[in-house]
């Protein structure tokens, strides 16, 4: 699944942008399956906005974004679904976990979608990230950091071929930090996956194949 991107910028801060130096607003670009990028920026420049374009939750923006040749305004809903389940994952900077549910029930209404996991691997995943003792315990009741190692294995219970993470390890400690990257790593090498991540400053959390500015 092969990402191009042509001349994209998002309507709302189109002015913003246009004072900046960019690697991908307003400019040609064309991403191969399987690479790692990293793509840096200041708070307030765009991170989220794009992720959002990318995850087909926005489209107040002008250019264009392409999947494998199709134009993201092509999509349909159903085309949509489809992607999302078998193509692309997404750990959201909000995380978005029901609250009210368990951090196991969250993940297992996700591994049920797809069952490219075992139980038994997705209790090991949790166990790896430090958290054994959460399992039974509500997404209200977790704390952010917590909140952001269950987004992760969440992102990770589905097959993808592109792994898109915004600000993923933000309220991580380096330890764990550490941990969650080796096992994204690890199953985006099963899946012979890439992934975009996004962030506020360098990092060497990942091997990147390629890093840019936004
Ligand atoms: N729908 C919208 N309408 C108008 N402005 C918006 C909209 N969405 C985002 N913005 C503005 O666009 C800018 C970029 O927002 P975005 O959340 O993408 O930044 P970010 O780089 O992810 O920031 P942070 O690092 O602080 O999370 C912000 O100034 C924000 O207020």
């Amino acid at each position: 699944m092969q990402l191009q991107l042509s001349q994209l910028v998002p309507i709302p801060i189109r002015e913003k942008i246009s004072n900046r130096q960019s690697d991908v607003w307003l400019k040609e670009l064309s991403i191969s399956r399987g690479e790692r990028i990293f793509i840096q920026a200041p708070s307030g420049t765009g991170k989220t906005t794009f992720i959002h374009m990318l995850y087909g939750l926005r489209y107040d923006f002008d250019g264009r974004i392409s999947w494998n040749g199709k134009p993201l305004s092509a999509a349909q809903r159903e085309d949509w679904a489809e992607i999302r389940q078998k193509e692309l994952s997404v750990v959201f900077q909000d995380l978005r976990l029901f609250s009210d549910l368990s951090a196991w029930e969250n993940l297992e209404i996700k591994r049920n979608l797809t069952n490219t996991v075992t139980e038994d691997e997705m209790a090991q995943w949790l166990e790896r990230l430090g958290l054994k003792d959460k399992r039974n315990s509500l997404g209200q009741t977790l704390s952010y950091g917590e909140q952001q190692r269950v987004a992760i294995i969440r992102a990770l219970l589905q097959p993808f071929q592109w792994l898109l993470m915004d600000e993923p390890f933000s309220h991580l400690d380096k330890a764990n930090t550490a941990k969650a990257a080796a096992l994204i790593q690890e199953v985006a090498d099963r899946n012979n996956a890439g992934f975009i991540l996004v962030d506020l400053d360098e990092n060497d959390y990942f091997p990147y194949t390629k890093t840019m500015m936004l």
